[in-house]
């Protein structure tokens, strides 16, 4: 293998031989960091549990006469092959980059299988597993990923650890993988299909997930709870469940990590942790709808019943506009924080292992500091522009929420998210307070926006705006990288590798390049202020290029100019809107 030939890969210990044609993306460097740091915490259990079933304690002695590692203490050697250690089958595995720095970067391993379809992949599998000396601990598989996994399913034959990582959505794989898992074994599961889950086709994701996905600004962590919900309902079907150990949304995807365990007792329980999800649709009031109760029965047992419903009114008790109705999603917790705790502590002692150290430290820690039992969240600056008043700083709604005894987290998921225990007419108490002091433009009023039924309401307390002690986040306080700025060029989803190679992809990038910057001449030659448009992907909350981006990201962009009531501001053209006065 030549190391300066372009199609030859360096990340983490591995050095790999990735052509075009066989799916490579750098940007998920931090998906494989993550699932490294996550993986070897599962190895520790695996060992403790070992020494638990076995009553053993023996010194470590890696690399015994037929160079296997056979003591039960937590292993500490990477790169060599483990008799107790656990097994894991990379469903999806393309150049096997993933399988080989497994390999070389987890110690505890007995096998990985490396699987995928495509017999091109599975050479440069081979080739690669070669290449890093791993070809002990890999073994190249080429089948269809569920036929792998349905012909594990015999108890003797499951693997310890399962990771799909497919191109857009996993969950024609679910099935399989609930299956092919051994007790406690744990599920690492990728979707990039983030349309689907997040609200814009809801057919799709019922086809796909089971659930209706809601234009909702909590969509990332929706996406969260609908791929939790169809894994789960999944397990059920084989007397298991799950319980989430680590969620994430990240960048254009969702890593979700959870163990599987069978017993019926707790499958019953899975249907507590159901809800459908009602939404207003323009002020952005959400209300979860539980499925099954849980009573106390009178000899101090329980027993389970259909819930009661609706728990909502046909309008919004706010501002008394429609509500959409999703799901069903998971309304029990994303992740375990003592879990999450532990593979931050791995990677704050090990930062030299994991390219992407900073934000993994970043996000890991803001996620032990969400509020565990509260679902969704609000968006601080969505909240703004639906009153159309200045900006209250985010500190300052923080403060007034916890001066009024309320609890408050951001969630990992957006930049701006507000997750509380407060309901939502407590925040608009605080906005309230906030207009107040710093009043909305007369023409807001009319009769029919939420902006008057909102502010017709007199605030019920008066909000405290004064910096709260607990306001700041050690996350935020400490400076951590909590989100990816300005990502580079190969930012996004790839497309599923083809027949090209790299030269003629980077033709193709090339001349995308070259139309984007012509657009950009012709916008300056018509003299176009793009900056008088609000951009949409930044109200969806999915813009992330900040300054850089053509369009407004003020929520004061001027769209006052429409006269037409009925002409709802998102679909204004600013100066291009036909229906204006
Ligand atoms: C997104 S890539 C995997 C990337 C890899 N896990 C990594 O971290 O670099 C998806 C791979 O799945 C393979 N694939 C898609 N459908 C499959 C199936 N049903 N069975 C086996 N492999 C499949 C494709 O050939 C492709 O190589
Ligand atoms: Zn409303």
């Amino acid at each position: 293998m030549d190391p300066d030939d372009k199609n030859f890969v360096k990340e983490g210990r591995a050095e790999i031989f990735s052509p075009a044609r066989v799916f490579y993306n750098p940007v998920q460097e931090f998906n494989r960091d993550l699932t490294i740091a996550v993986i070897s915490e599962h190895v520790k259990d695996h060992y403790k549990l070992l020494r638990e079933r076995q009553g053993k304690r023996e010194q470590e002695q890696p690399g015994n006469d037929d160079g296997i590692a056979d003591a039960l203490c937590d292993p500490d050697k990477e790169g060599i092959k483990y008799k107790h250690g656990i097994r894991i089958l990379e469903a999806l595995a393309a150049s096997g980059l993933r399988s080989v720095r497994f390999a070389l970067e987890i110690p505890g391993i007995q096998q990985i299988v490396a699987n995928d379809f495509s017999e091109d992949a599975v050479n440069f599998i081979q080739k690669n597993t070669v290449h890093n000396q791993v070809s002990d601990l890999v073994k190249p598989s080429m089948s269809d990923a569920s036929m792998v996994m349905y012909q594990n399913r015999k108890i003797a034959d499951r693997f310890d650890v399962i990771d799909l990582d497919p191109y857009g959505s996993a969950s024609p794989f679910l099935d399989g993988a609930v299956q092919a898992l051994k007790d406690g074994g744990l599920l690492c599961v990728t979707c990039t299909d983030m349309a689907v889950l997040a609200g814009n086709v809801p057919e799709t994701c019922h086809s796909k997930y089971q659930a209706v996905s809601l234009h909702a600004k909590f969509c990332h962590e929706q996406a969260l709870r609908i791929l939790l919900r169809c894994i789960e309902s999944h397990a059920n079907r084989y007397s298991r469940y799950i319980i989430p150990l680590l969620s994430v949304s990240a960048d254009f995807y969702i890593r979700i990590f959870v163990r599987v365990y069978t017993g019926q007792n707790q499958v019953k329980q899975s249907a507590c942790k159901l809800s459908m999800v009602y939404h207003c649709v323009r002020c952005g009031n959400f209300t979860l709808q539980p499925l099954i109760s849980k009573i106390q029965t009178s000899n101090g047992g329980y027993k389970f019943s259909p819930a009661r419903g609706p728990v909502v009114l046909p309008e919004c008790d706010i501002c008394s506009s429609k509500q959409n109705v999703g799901g069903p999603v998971w309304n029990a917790e994303l992740h375990d924080v003592d879990f999450v705790c532990r593979v931050l502590d791995r990677v704050e002692q090990n930062k030299d292992k994991f390219g992407t150290s900073d934000r993994l430290r970043g996000v890991l820690t803001m996620i032990t500091e969400e509020l565990p039992q509260v679902p969704f969240y609000y968006v601080n600056d969505e909240l703004s522009k639906t009153l159309h008043c200045n900006a209250l700083r985010m500190m300052d709604l923080r403060s007034a929420l916890l001066h009024a005894g309320y609890e408050v987290s951001f969630s990992h998921c957006h930049k701006n998210s507000v997750k509380t225990t407060a309901p939502m007419d407590i925040i608009w108490d605080i906005y309230r307070c906030w207009v107040k002091k710093h009043p909305v433009n007369e023409s807001w009023l009319r009769d029919d926006s939420p902006v008057k039924t909102i502010l017709s309401k007199e605030p019920s307390f008066e909000a405290i705006f004064d910096e709260h002690p607990n306001a700041n986040p050690a996350s935020r306080k400490k400076g951590l990288l909590r989100w990816q700025h300005n990502p580079g060029k190969d930012w996004g989803p790839k497309a599923k590798a083809t027949k090209s190679d790299n030269a003629s992809l980077d033709k193709r990038r090339e001349r995308g390049l070259e139309k984007a910057k012509e657009r950009k001449r012709k916008a300056v030659k018509q003299d176009i202020d793009y900056k008088q448009f609000p951009c949409k992907r930044f109200k969806e909350g999915c813009c992330d290029l900040g300054d850089e981006c053509r369009y407004s990201h003020s929520i004061s962009v001027p769209q006052l100019n429409c006269s037409n009531s009925n002409h709802s501001n998102s679909n204004c053209k600013g100066s291009s809107c036909g229906e204006q006065s």
